[in-house]
């Protein structure tokens, strides 16, 4: 059955942009249903980055829409969205502030009110195991260590779809396994992500399904498995093979 207050499915229609005089992004379409976990996967300089920002709202398409929930969008619709769905940086971004307040400050920030903010800023510490960590300057933290408090501040909003933008691009290995651990259990307890990476290993260990990004087209979307055993496209065949630089 439908859910009627649900934001899902996350629809891409056509959406294309233009910066700096070139267009950057082609017309690329496709939908986000509720549930897994879906890599953008593409060389540098693909679109990925640029995909996740048009999908969360932070960039204006050129032309096209995103819709939620096959809504037509309209800015009051997207506003009223905008707490359902949040994003988690390659280079967390913390205010100088300690762990907990930087959880705090993000649920203050999208309205959640005292004795809820306290709570859930506490449950956020604990499920991210940041509890010990609760008093410290989050910029004193671990490169991982800060990426575990953006997804758990992000987490604390509790969002029904998370974007991630290279989250472990900057951590080392032990790092990026517990970052990828945690996402696996978040999506196990039903929230849908949408990550970017170049990191085919991590693509391959992560991914339900793959949308294949080539200089700014939408080259492949297809199921995880498929697109691994049997890639349709010249492009993606050639970025498995790691022949394909950018
Ligand atoms: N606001 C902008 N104005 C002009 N060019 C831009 C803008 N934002 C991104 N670009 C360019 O668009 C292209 C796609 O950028 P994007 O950051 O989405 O790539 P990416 O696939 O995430 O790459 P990487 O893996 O290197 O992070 C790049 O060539 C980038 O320089």
């Amino acid at each position: 059955m439908l859910d009627a207050t649900s934001i899902l499915p996350l629809t891409v229609d056509a959406v294309s942009f233009s910066g700096g005089g070139k267009q950057l992004l082609q017309p690329n379409s496709f939908v986000i249903p509720a549930g897994g976990l879906t890599v953008v996967l593409g060389p540098n300089g693909a679109g990925k980055s640029l995909t996740l920002r048009l999908c969360h709202g932070l960039l204006n398409p050129s032309r096209g829409a995103v819709r939620w929930a096959d809504a037509p969008g309209g800015q009051h619709a997207a506003r009223r969205q905008a707490k359902r769905h949040a994003m988690v940086f390659q280079k967390p971004i913390m205010l100088r502030r300690s762990v907990e307040a930087n959880i705090a400050h993000a649920l203050a920030a999208s309205g959640t009110a005292g004795t809820e903010r306290k709570a859930r800023t506490q449950q956020a510490l604990a499920r991210f195991g940041l509890a010990e960590r609760a008093a410290q300057p989050a910029r004193l933290l671990s490169g991982g260590e800060q990426q575990r408090l953006a997804i758990a501040r992000a987490w604390a909003l509790r969002p029904e779809l998370l974007f991630l933008d290279e989250p472990t691009s900057q951590l080392d290995p032990a790092a990026t396994r517990q970052i990828e651990e945690l996402l696996t259990v978040l999506v196990a307890e039903g929230i849908t992500v949408m990550m970017s990476t170049h990191d085919l290993g991590q693509a391959r260990r992560l991914a339900d399904r793959v949308l294949f990004l080539h200089r700014g087209r939408l080259v492949e979307d297809a199921a995880a498995a498929s697109f691994f055993a049997g890639p349709q496209s010249a492009e993606a065949r050639a970025f498995l093979a790691g022949e394909l630089l950018w």
